[in-house]
């Protein structure tokens, strides 16, 4: 099995080379060489010709009862890394900034172990692309990846959390990570000469307000104890100072932690659009694509047995976490499989989706005991 100054070697190596959703390849085809190097005895390797950067891992078990599934996501953001780390991403504006490089390490370090100890149920390893955008949870699902020898009984899976403590395990029963729903927003009005603003309709100035209204629909429409979030995280437009736009696009994303919360502040969305589009003589069209981020919610029975193990487990500190607006397109996959999502703490005092996020390695190992430990035990029920 992989010792932790392997694993390390190998985050940093995964680190260096952070790829876009759909577009894992390097990615793949590095985890696939971890893999094959390793004891090969009971392992089915699975490159699924559907999603061609996905990696499907069996480890056959020597007297199956069920198949215990564990994904881990393998994409990375376009994000330029600004950590100075002597391992930083060797690709310019694409950085593992949400620490899917921990999470594919921790991965292959439980794959690694039970390769070399056989156990009892089947083991189903599922290296996920496409976790941040492009659905690939739900496109694996709808393509057909799980069917047969290929599909979970229950599945587990992890995000790292900056906030908590390093290897630390973070989970809660019910609702771990909200649902969201990707926002793309295009004002089509015509463009002109700055001079003669009377001839043109100017989508800056719409885009202005329809950002300052969109802003209200938390604040105004929705329940406070309840809550929900709108990030406007991009808005383009324009070429030049001079020269009125006639084109201006915003993208954005809406969270609640319920699926009823996320329509209704989809339909205030749709609302405010057409009423500022109304109000400026403009087409606005709106594209809300909710794909497979839906809820993350655990499973009633066995998250509980997860909590249980993890809380009496000697060398694991658990957290009962609150929910997070964080999404996850593991949401897609648990409402087709029961299972448990959880947290490995990673200390950090950067944010994800940070420029800085400088995961703590230590959590690695850490994260590989508490969940090897855990599905030992699951396997002895
Ligand atoms: C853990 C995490 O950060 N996940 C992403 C998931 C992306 C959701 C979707 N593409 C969106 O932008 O709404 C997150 O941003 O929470």
């Amino acid at each position: 099995m992989l010792s932790e100054q392997e694993l390390i070697q190998i985050r940093r190596h995964l680190h260096q080379i952070p790829e876009l959703a759909l577009h894992e390849h390097e990615t793949h085809d590095y985890l696939l060489q971890v893999v094959r190097e390793m004891n090969q005895d009971h392992l089915e390797v699975r490159e699924p010709e559907a999603m061609p950067t996905a990696l499907m891992v069996l480890v056959h078990g020597t007297d199956p009862q069920r198949t215990v599934g564990y994904r881990t996501d393998i994409d990375a953001l376009p994000v330029e890394e600004q950590t100075g780390l002597p391992y930083a991403s060797h690709h310019p504006g694409v950085m593992h900034a949400c620490g899917h490089d921990i999470h594919m390490t921790v991965a292959l370090g439980v794959l690694s172990y039970f390769a070399d100890h056989q156990p009892k149920d089947n083991l189903l390893f599922f290296f996920q692309p496409a976790e941040e955008s492009e659905s690939g949870g739900k496109q694996s699902y709808e393509k057909g990846l799980f069917s047969g020898k290929w599909k979970p009984d229950e599945f587990y899976g992890l995000h790292d959390n900056p906030d908590l403590p390093a290897g630390a395990i973070g989970c809660r029963m019910g609702t771990l990570f909200a649902g969201t729903t990707e926002v793309n927003i295009d004002l089509n009005g015509k463009g002109g000469h700055a001079a003669y603003p009377q001839d043109a309709n100017d989508t800056v100035v719409a885009a202005a307000a329809l950002i300052m209204q969109i802003q209200t629909i938390i604040s105004r429409s929705i329940d406070p104890i309840q809550s929900g979030v709108i990030t406007l995280g991009k808005i383009s437009g324009g070429t030049i100072r001079n020269v009125i736009t006639g084109h201006t696009r915003i993208e954005g994303t809406i969270r609640g932690l319920t699926q009823k919360m996320i329509e209704q502040i989809d339909e205030r969305l749709k609302n405010v659009c057409e009423g500022v589009g109304r109000s400026y003589n403009m087409d606005i069209q709106l594209n809300l694509n909710q794909g497979g981020y839906w809820p993350v919610e655990n499973n009633p029975a066995l998250t509980k047995r997860f909590i249980k193990y993890m809380k009496s487990a000697p060398n694991v500190n658990f957290v009962e976490t609150a929910p997070a607006m964080t999404g996850e397109d593991f949401g897609y996959l648990l409402a087709k499989f029961p299972g448990t999502m959880f947290w490995l703490g990673v200390d950090d005092d950067s944010q994800l989706h940070s420029a800085t996020l400088t995961p703590k390695e230590s959590a690695i190992q850490r994260g590989v005991d508490a969940i090897t430990g855990f599905l030992e035990a699951r396997m002895k029920d």
